[in-house]
């Protein structure tokens, strides 16, 4: 069973999303030396700078020089373009940093090569993440995709990929068109794995997964598949027409 976190705007979920982050943090550094992360791009990144930057009881705890930072999924453009996950992440979050973690973007040599480089950018970055993950930030969109992972029978090759760990998406729905993702081995071998989703253009694909629990839609996929470790951040307009109890 997933665990649900909703909170009202005056429940300051950024603030609840840092303690969770954080106490993934000391677990992780419990065992190794280092946190290994990866995140994704949109609204994400946003939180990210509300809960670990701004938030000034979480900033202090977080042991930025441990933190090894990867993408779960990419955009194929040059790392400075603006619809750069690593560049959106780098402007709101890196660059407001004394203390800098380790951080592992694509290659972004191949980004005008066509698509045999796209397959290797994707190769290329299977080599460069670690087998396990202590933790996946991860978004949801109002299609139900998460990463580059999109629902529909064009894009069925990358959510039923078993063996290969990070794969090019073409003709994704959403611009731009070409990105790497990972795939469901790489959440299956993470230690835990967590959503945020906020605003009401997530009603609809909220009640979809939680209470139709349509896995045609990849995040409710990964709440059937993965559902032990997998924790929701949402806030009451997200939540507002979901009738299930968690
Ligand atoms: O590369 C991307 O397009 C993003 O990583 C994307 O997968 C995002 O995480 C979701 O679309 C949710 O984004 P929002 O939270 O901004 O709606």
């Amino acid at each position: 069973m997933v665990s649900v976190h909703k909170y009202t705007v005056e429940e300051n979920l950024p603030h609840k999303f840092g303690e969770y982050v954080l106490q993934r943090q000391e677990d992780a550094l419990e065992k190794a030396k280092v946190f290994n992360v990866a995140i994704s791009g949109g609204s994400l990144i946003n939180v990210l700078e509300e809960a670990l930057i701004d938030d000034s009881t979480i900033a202090p705890k977080i042991k930025w020089n441990k933190w090894n930072v990867y993408f779960v999924d990419e955009r194929i453009v040059p790392l400075d373009h603006k619809d750069s996950n690593y560049c959106a992440f780098k402007e709101t979050v890196l660059d407001k940093l004394d203390v800098l973690p380790k951080v592992y973007p694509i290659d972004d040599s191949l980004v005008d090569a066509g698509a045999e480089a796209y397959k290797e950018i994707a190769t290329d970055y299977e080599e460069v993440l670690p087998t396990k993950l202590d933790l996946l930030l991860l978004g949801c969109g109002p299609d139900g995709h998460t990463c580059s992972l999109f629902p529909g029978d064009h894009h069925k090759y990358l959510i039923n990929e078993k063996t290969e760990r990070v794969l090019w998406c073409h003709d994704s729905p959403k611009p731009p068109s070409d990105r790497i993702t990972i795939t469901l081995p790489v959440m299956k071998d993470a230690e835990a794995i967590c959503f945020v989703s906020m605003g009401s253009s997530k009603q609809d694909a909220m009640r979809h997964i939680f209470d139709l629990k349509d896995t045609a839609m990849p995040s409710a996929l990964v709440n059937e598949l993965f559902g032990s470790k997998v924790s929701w951040f949402v806030d009451d307009k997200a939540f507002e027409t979901v009738t299930s109890k968690y």
